[in-house]
């Protein structure tokens, strides 16, 4: 039998690496495959170079929006070489791309990541570009992956709560009476804070299982400063991204502190100050006994999951594997689903989430 098979792409703001994965969709979406390929460190660099103002920025823009694409068209064409299925049952990739830059503040996002040199490259159609025109109707752009968590999680009689731990964390909640709207928003941090301390003192990328995060103290005064920061208590919708997480923000704060904090007391604050924002996101929302499932690199972080399943009102916790899909291929599958949205003219955001006017076929094709 044919089957519509869609490829999502997703290097997201950990750049940890990027995720591809294969999925079928006909009347239900089911996961066939998914793969994690490395980012060369050179090329991470310069993703974290341009995720803040630089010199030059316009020609180091274009060269790494091409180098990108034939990154992310290496990843895809290394991934199928092992496909369990006919690649010409292939209808699109949808590659989210980098982000560089997130303002919906200022009216914009970036990603890059050069879809004409994917659909050269694999010679699959390509779709891409998918935030954008959520923003120009009036959206943040983000978070997106709600609309794929209330396609394929929500339940007819439990009240369910979805929560990405990323670099960034977001939420979507799945009331389970249909005639509710489905709503979500970024909570703060996921992994970044995190991922940015471990590194500048111990050249890791993240810290496995949060060990290092669980010899220290939490350090309330600072815990304190960190929370007050205004995004957490915005409404939303809101999101977002490395403008606001980045680690001259948190030296900047542990500077303004005057106290001498050590690094490994700073990252039990970090976890402490992740896990305090996100439970506090979930305890504000009024849906009754929801289950939450988690995904998200930050499911690894089994210091981090203990400490919020501490904090948080629920009457089931668990990953979004006991929903028949595994938390590190969410997202990447998520963009799978956004292609297939797009193929077929079908919407791809929920304006409950991001605050756009009304719904909108999101991204553009690149034929093959
Ligand atoms: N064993 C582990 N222990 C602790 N943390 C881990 C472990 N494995 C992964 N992580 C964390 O998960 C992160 C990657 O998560 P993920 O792939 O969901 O991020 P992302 O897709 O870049 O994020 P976003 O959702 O913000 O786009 C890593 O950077 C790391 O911090
Ligand atoms: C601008 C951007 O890339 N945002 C990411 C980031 O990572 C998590 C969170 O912040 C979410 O808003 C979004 O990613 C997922 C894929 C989303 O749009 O749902």
């Amino acid at each position: 039998m044919k089957a519509d098979i869609y490829i999502g792409v997703m290097s997201g703001t950990s750049l940890d690496g990027i995720d591809v994965a294969a999925v079928r969709i006909d009347e239900k979406l089911s996961f066939i495959k998914a793969q994690c390929f490395t980012i060369p460190e050179k090329v991470r660099q310069d993703i974290l170079g341009l995720t803040q103002p630089a010199d030059n920025e316009i020609e180091k823009l274009g060269r790494l929006d091409i180098e990108l694409g034939h990154l992310f068209a290496d990843s895809i064409n290394q991934f199928l070489q092992s496909a369990p299925f006919d690649t010409r049952q292939i209808v699109a990739v949808g590659c989210h791309g980098q982000t560089v830059r997130h303002r919906p503040e200022a009216g914009f996002t970036l990603q890059i990541g050069d879809p004409n040199t994917i659909a050269e490259t694999t010679k699959l159609t390509v779709t891409a570009d998918f935030r954008r025109r959520d923003i120009a109707a009036g959206g943040q752009g983000a978070p997106l992956v709600p609309a794929f968590h209330n396609n394929v999680f929500r339940s007819a009689d439990k009240n369910r709560i979805i929560l990405n731990i990323g670099g960034m964390s977001n939420i979507t909640l799945l009331p389970a009476d249909n005639s509710k709207a489905v709503t979500g928003y970024d909570t703060g941090p996921g992994n970044i804070l995190l991922d940015a301390w471990i590194n500048k003192h111990y050249g890791t990328s993240y810290d496995k299982a949060g060990q290092w995060a669980a010899s220290g103290q939490v350090n309330q005064e600072l815990l304190q400063q960190l929370l007050s920061l205004p995004f957490f208590t915005e409404a939303p919708p809101k999101s977002t991204g490395r403008e606001q997480f980045h680690l001259d923000w948190l030296e900047q704060v542990i500077h303004n502190s005057h106290q001498h904090v050590s690094a490994v007391d700073i990252q039990a604050t970090l976890l402490e100050l992740t896990a305090q924002s996100i439970a506090a996101a979930i305890n504000a929302e009024n849906l009754t006994k929801p289950e939450l499932y988690i995904c998200g690199g930050g499911v690894h972080n089994n210091v981090l999951t203990a400490r919020l399943s501490s904090l948080v009102k629920h009457s089931h916790i668990g990953t979004t594997e006991e929903l028949g899909l595994h938390p590190d291929w969410v997202e990447a599958a998520a963009f799978g689903w956004l292609a297939h949205q797009t193929i077929k003219h079908l919407p791809g955001n929920l304006p409950s989430v991001t605050g756009a006017a009304q719904e909108r076929i999101l991204g553009g094709i690149y034929q093959a």
